[in-house]
């Protein structure tokens, strides 16, 4: 096991899932994804949280299809979901934050029903999911691209960003999950914002907190993951740290410079590999990675360190339940149960 257990992280259900799972548990794969392979439409400022407010359904769903594919940690439809969207949207601040209830609530039901479906089928090999409810960067919110540039202006200090993210955090934690999941964080002074967060509103439940990379080697900005580790690493409220939505390429190296960086889980759920342009909003084509390429990457990013693996954009079950096979049932052993 690559994480030695501290007094801060005894009966964290988040080293508990890693540790049940034999040292390494799967992440779902892309939510907004799979959403528009169902149907929802959600090309708009809020994004996938379009369907939080008219096809909540097709969000259960998604859930449950992630579950069935053997992820062990599910991330709500929060990620770009916020009180000034909601607003904008001409919903009052009450509602917006029903909606964000909502999305926990969708994902803990969801998980909840799946693991009750199991109890007729006793020798399965799942583990109990946690729900992580994400928290999308400022530049998801902004809906300009600016996730994966870090370029927030000149206006935009580390007080903003706490004033953006405060009110949605506080309402997340309300509605119960397991996890917080910051996500797709592109420079080091939003992830200096949400540790100063944490620690500002007591968070109790344990953190992930990923960085977006367009070079490889550094954090979108260009801030360098030295620096964005060490700010990191002086909270004992993040337990996970790692890469989303970057090239599926970019991964082996990273979680290589992570290990020498940081003693905290290593998280990694990239995308296919097609890239996001932020004006038109439409995947690129690029170095896109089939399932079953994903599956050898996987095996190779478990082997190098990581102790959460997943997929983030274009990624579907069909991926997430390719890495989970390979992951929890070595050749030759499928069918073998861990409980
Ligand atoms: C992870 S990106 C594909 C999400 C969408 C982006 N924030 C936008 O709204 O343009
Ligand atoms: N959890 C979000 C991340 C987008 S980068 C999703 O999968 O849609
Ligand atoms: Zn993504």
């Amino acid at each position: 096991m690559g994480v030695g257990r501290d007094d801060n992280t005894r009966g964290s259900p988040l080293l508990d899932l890693i540790e049940n799972a034999g040292g390494c548990a799967v992440v779902d794969g892309g939510l907004a994804t799979q959403l528009e392979k169902h149907g929802a439409s959600i090309n708009d400022p809020l994004w996938s949280a379009l369907c939080l407010i008219n096809e909540p359904h097709i969000i259960k769903q998604v859930h449950m299809e992630y579950l069935e594919a053997g992820a062990d940690i599910i991330i709500t439809c929060s990620y770009q979901a916020t009180l000034p969207g909601f607003i904008s949207k001409g919903l009052s601040m009450e509602e917006g934050e029903a909606l964000l209830v909502k999305s926990v609530k969708l994902a803990v039901e969801g998980r909840d029903k799946f693991w009750e479906s199991l109890k007729a089928t006793p020798l399965h090999s799942y583990n109990r999911a946690l729900v992580a409810a994400s928290i999308g960067s400022y530049g998801a919110y902004l809906a300009d691209g600016s996730e994966y540039s870090g370029y927030y202006g000149p206006d935009i200090d580390v007080n903003k960003l706490k004033d953006f993210h405060r009110r949605r955090l506080q309402v997340l934690v309300s509605a119960g999950p397991d996890l917080l999941a910051f996500e797709t964080i592109p420079n080091k002074l939003e992830a200096q914002a949400c540790v100063e967060l944490l620690e500002e509103e007591n968070i109790e439940i344990p953190s992930l907190l990923c960085f977006s990379s367009v070079d490889g080697e550094n954090a979108s900005s260009g801030d360098s993951f030295k620096e964005c580790l060490q700010i990191l690493n002086g909270s004992d409220r993040i337990q996970g740290v790692g890469i989303n939505c970057a090239p599926p390429q970019f991964i082996e190296s990273l979680i290589h410079k992570f290990k020498g960086l940081t003693s905290k889980a290593i998280v990694v759920y990239p995308n296919s590999g097609e890239v996001w342009d932020g004006r038109a909003k439409r995947w690129l084509p690029s170095q896109c990675l089939g399932d079953e390429k994903f599956e050898n990457f996987a095996i190779r990013w478990r082997d190098s360190g990581a102790q959460l693996i997943g997929g983030c954009c274009r990624t579907t079950p069909t991926t997430i339940s390719a890495v989970s096979k390979v992951l929890k049932h070595p050749k030759g052993a499928v069918g073998s149960c861990r409980r």
